[in-house]
């Protein structure tokens, strides 16, 4: 006899989003986000997200001049006051808080990495991702972004245990686009996939929410996407509309353009019952196709 899966979120956990709006002085950006971080704390939130490139603008020429060390780790305050800032944040406002992501110096390779900081309510950091799959596309006439002139791409599948929840997997933006990765990460499980991202005005209204609803539907966990706000005035103009979706893939939440927090309850209850309801995951033919979710998943970098 086949015994319930065991629930992959032990209980419910309010979640927020913070759709930042940030400029190009890192202090002023680490103060706002401290802000805002009290602001979804004090509103129940337990897990906090920030976005992509939150503590600088966004841009190949941008990298290096605002990039962080954070090796060895812990860094000191002089080499990664964005590490301090975000533990920071956790502490005081005893959140998990998925710290979007910084650009990041490795001091001994001298390689450049779009990196996200992970740290539980005790401000210690429980988990890094550096950017998977970088973002290099060209859309004659719209955009061309090429962040491998100047990034490397990370190396592993990101899943940090939050303890008295589960486990949640953090990737950052253009990474949402390969579902090999979402799917590793909920069949590893899972309960949410959380990308702090920047998509632009061309890739933004086609395939944003798609991408966000595609990853749930695929995997049947809950899936949050945040976003910078959009500054006209910037080099890069980020979508916004940060949002979260269930794993039913119905948008529970989505912001508009400009800075705000997006809140939603993730409840266990419901990945249950989409999993049981549409059973995925006892039809899947590994006869057919390979499991992408066995195998080495990890490199050793942060
Ligand atoms: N920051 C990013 O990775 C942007 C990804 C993006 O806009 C896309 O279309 O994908």
């Amino acid at each position: 006899m086949s015994s319930a899966p065991a629930p992959v979120l032990k209980k419910p956990i309010k979640i927020s989003c913070i759709q930042l709006a940030s400029g190009a002085d890192k202090d002023t950006n680490l103060k706002h986000a401290a802000e805002k971080v009290a602001e979804a704390a004090q509103s129940g939130s337990k897990l906090v997200i920030l976005p992509e490139c939150f503590n600088s603008p966004y841009g190949c020429d941008y990298f290096p001049k605002y990039a962080e060390t954070l090796l060895p780790s812990p860094p000191t305050k002089d080499q990664s006051p964005s590490f301090h800032a975000l533990s920071a944040m956790a502490a005081e406002n005893n959140v998990y808080l998925v710290g979007g992501s910084i650009p990041e110096l490795n001091p001994e390779t001298k390689k450049y990495y779009n990196t996200s900081l992970t740290f539980g309510p005790d401000g210690k950091l429980l988990g890094t991702h550096r950017k998977v799959h970088l973002f290099d596309i060209d859309i004659p006439g719209k955009i061309f972004f090429k962040e491998s002139e100047v990034l490397s791409a990370g190396n592993k599948v990101s899943l940090v245990d939050l303890p008295e929840y589960g486990t949640i997997a953090v990737a950052i933006c253009y990474d949402v686009r390969f579902p090999e990765l979402a799917t590793i990460a909920a069949r590893r499980g899972a309960f949410a996939l959380i990308y702090p991202g920047a998509f632009n005005l061309t890739t933004g209204p086609l395939h944003w929410r798609l991408l966000a609803q595609a990853r749930a539907v695929d995997n049947q966990i809950y899936v949050a996407l945040c976003s910078p706000a959009r500054d006209m005035s910037a080099s890069y103009n980020a979508w916004g509309h940060s949002l979260i979706v269930n794993p039913l893939a119905k948008v529970l939440v989505e912001a508009e353009e400009s800075e705000t927090i997006v809140q939603a309850e993730l409840v266990g209850e419901d990945i249950t019952e989409a999993r049981k309801n549409i059973p995925l995951n006892n039809q899947r033919r590994f006869d057919v196709y390979p499991d992408v979710s066995q195998g080495k998943i990890s490199f050793d970098e942060l």
